[in-house]
């Protein structure tokens, strides 16, 4: 793994591409370096290829070009060290399962001991505000708290890359906006970990970042890397300031190239 004094290269893609078997050119040629710590979002238009680069980075599908490096080895090895985890839009609990047992999965898939892995869920549900609703079911909870349950599942292995795929789409404007600001809280609860984020939303994208990667549409690219150079915590009053809507402004105009 390539290490400077400053930050640890996390992700390394190099001439990325993907080209399915029916010959559509998904990603083309994404050079893309992603440093331990960071707050990454993907933003760009449907179909631009956002879901196919965290396919390869997770190694459940595999590049057809250029070269792609996860914690400095290959994507499949990071999955296997567990070294990454991911939280799509659907919160995809088990509805016969307790919000508990949802979230000790992965770390049951693992052959960890059974004290063990309830000690590491109930940790996790406490960072993400669900205490006292380990035994509920999934059924039992709202939108927003199912999310909060998924990012806890995401969170038990404490990977050191968490991807999350339009995460909060489906919720609505108030439960997004209290998501992202726990989200943050979690994020720097660890400063290690690096959050790569896909979402449609621009000032979604700008609220919580580090830095944006806007794509073109397809075939995907990265056309523009847009710093987001405003120290955390951040809270709500980062949405109403000007230099909140120069970013803003920066990332729409790099998305109409
Ligand atoms: N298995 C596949 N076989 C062929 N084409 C595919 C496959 N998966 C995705 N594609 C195509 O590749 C392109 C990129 O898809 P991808 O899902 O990565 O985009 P996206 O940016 O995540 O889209 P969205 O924002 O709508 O989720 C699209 O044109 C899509 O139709």
């Amino acid at each position: 793994m390539a290490a400077t004094a400053e930050a640890i290269e996390w992700v390394r893609m190099e001439r990325l591409s993907k080209v399915y078997p029916n010959g559509t050119v998904a990603v083309q040629d994404v050079n893309l370096t992603i440093r331990e710590g960071e707050f990454l979002c993907f933003v760009g238009p449907s179909g631009c290829g956002k879901s196919t680069i965290f396919k390869m980075i997770t190694g459940l599908s595999g590049p057809t070009g250029g070269t792609l490096e996860v914690m400095g080895t290959s994507p499949k090895q990071a999955r296997k060290q567990s070294d990454t985890a991911f939280v799509f839009q659907d919160h995809t609990l088990l509805p016969w399962s307790s919000v508990l047992d949802n979230v000790s999965l992965p770390l049951a898939l693992r052959g960890v001991p059974r004290k063990e892995r309830k000690a590491e869920a109930e940790r996790a549900l406490e960072l993400v505000g669900l205490k006292d609703y380990a035994k509920a079911m999934p059924r039992q909870l709202s939108g927003g708290m199912k999310m909060r349950a998924s990012i806890a599942r995401a969170l038990v292995s404490k990977p050191k890359l968490l991807l999350m795929d339009e995460p909060f789409g489906a919720l609505d404007e108030i439960t997004r906006q209290t998501l992202q600001l726990e989200l943050l809280d979690i994020w720097r609860q660890d400063p290690k970990m690096t959050v790569l984020f896909v979402t449609h939303n621009v000032f979604e994208a700008v609220f919580l970042s580090t830095r944006v990667a806007v794509m073109t549409p397809r075939p995907g690219k990265v056309a523009a890397l847009v710093d987001v150079p405003v120290p955390f915590p951040r809270d709500e009053s980062f949405r109403t300031t000007p230099e909140f809507g120069r970013i803003v402004r920066s990332v729409s105009e790099a998305l109409k190239h």
